[in-house]
C-alpha cells in the first residue's frame, strides 16, 4: 500500500507531516521533520515580529494528551520565509507549508501580501484560532469577521491558502461555517487546532503558568471531536476544498480513522513532541499494515467511506 497523497496540485510522497507548534520552531526542528518519514512540514505559526511567547511551564505533556499555552512563540516571518525559499532551492521537488497569524486584521494582511510578493511557492495554512478584537471570540467563532478577512483576503492573496480551525461543537455551526467556507476558493481547512481553554491540575495545582493554568488540550482527549469535525466539513465543502485532520493520532487506526472521515493529510502533535520524528515511520507503517490487510491500494480507496448503521 502507498500512503502518498494530494492537496490542490501538490503531491506528498506520505499523507503525514506535523501539526503547526510541534517540531518546526527552527531550522533545527524543520530538518529533523524533512529528514523523517513525514511527507511534509508546517512551520509554527509565524507573526510579523519575532515573539518570545508565554512564561513558562506553558506546555504539560498528560497520560492522555497535552495541554499547552505557549503564546505564539516564533522567530518571525522573515526567518521562516528565508527558510523556506532556501529549501525551494535545495529541495525543489517538495512542497512545504508555512503557518501565518496576524495579531491584528492589518498585520494578517501585511503577512498575506508579504508572501504574495514573495517567491514562495508553497501552501500558506492561516491560523484562524487568532485572536481578535478584545471583547470578541477567537476569529474562527466569529463567522462575520472570518467571512469578510477572507473576502478581504483572495481579493489579493492568489497562492494556494487554506485554514487552521479550532474545533466546532454545534451541528448549526458546522453549516454556518461551511457556508462561508465554500464561498473562498480554498486549498484546504485543517481540522482541528488544540481544544481550547481547557484545565489540567496534578495534586492541587494548575500545570502551566499562562491564563491561570486554562491551555489548549491535545492529544487523546480531542480525538472524538477531530473525527467530527473532519467528517462534518467533508460532508459539507466543495470537493475541491481538502480536509487536513489533525486531533488524537497515536497510531495508524487513529489516522486510519481520519482519513475514512476524509482527510487528505493527517498532521500529528501531541504524538510527535512526546515520541520525536520516529513517530512517522512507526504511525505509516501502521496505517500501511491496516490497508494491506484491507486490500486497499491507496488513501482513495478509502477516503471519506465511513460507513453508517
Ligand atoms: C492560541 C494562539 C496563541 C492565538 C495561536 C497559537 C496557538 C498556540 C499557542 O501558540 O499558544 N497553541 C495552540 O495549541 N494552538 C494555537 O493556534
Amino acid at each position: 500500500a502507498t500512503t502518498k497523497t494530494k492537496i490542490g496540485d501538490f503531491e506528498f510522497e506520505n499523507c503525514f507531516m506535523n501539526a503547526a507548534g510541534v517540531y518546526c520552531y527552527d531550522k533545527n526542528e524543520l530538518e529533523q521533520v524533512i529528514n523523517s518519514q513525514a511527507g511534509t512540514f508546517v512551520t509554527k505559526t509565524a507573526t510579523l515580529q519575532s515573539r518570545p511567547g508565554n512564561p513558562e511551564p506553558r506546555y504539560h505533556d498528560t497520560n492522555l494528551g497535552s495541554i499547552n499555552s505557549m503564546g505564539l512563540p516564533n522567530l518571525g516571518f522573515d526567518y521562516y520565509l528565508e527558510y523556506l525559499l532556501e529549501l525551494q532551492k535545495t529541495h525543489p521537488d517538495r512542497t512545504f507549508f508555512f503557518s501565518l497569524v496576524g495579531m491584528s486584521t492589518e498585520d494578517t494582511h501585511a503577512l498575506l501580501k508579504k508572501v504574495q510578493e514573495s517567491d514562495f511557492k508553497g501552501i500558506t495554512e492561516l491560523n484562524l484560532s487568532c485572536p481578535n478584537v478584545p471583547g470578541k471570540p477567537q476569529i474562527a467563532y466569529d463567522l462575520e469577521t472570518t467571512e469578510k478577512l477572507l473576502t478581504d483576503i483572495f481579493s489579493y492573496f492568489k497562492k494556494p491558502l487554506g485554514v487552521k480551525l479550532p474545533p466546532y461543537f454545534d451541528i448549526v455551526h458546522f453549516d454556518q461555517a461551511a457556508a462561508v467556507f465554500n464561498k473562498f476558493p480554498l486549498t484546504f481547512i485543517n481540522c482541528i487546532n488544540s481544544i481550547g481553554n481547557g484545565l489540567v491540575i496534578e495534586d492541587e495545582s494548575v500545570v502551566i503558568k499562562p491564563k491561570n493554568g486554562f491551555g489548549g488540550i491535545g492529544g487523546e482527549y480531542i480525538k472524538p471531536t477531530a473525527l467530527a469535525n473532519v467528517h462534518a466539513f467533508y460532508k459539507r465543502l466543495n470537493p475541491s476544498i481538502k480536509i487536513i485532520g489533525t486531533g488524537g493520532v497515536l497510531t495508524g487506526q487513529d489516522a486510519f480513522e481520519h482519513i475514512l472521515c476524509g482527510a487528505s493529510m493527517v498532521q500529528i502533535g501531541t504524538t510527535l513532541h512526546k515520541e520525536g520524528p520516529s513517530a512517522f515511520e512507526r504511525i505509516t507503517n501502521e496505517l500501511k499494515a491496516i490497508m494491506d490487510k484491507k486490500g486497499y491500494k491507496t488513501i482513495e480507496d478509502f477516503r471519506g467511506k465511513l460507513k453508517y448503521l
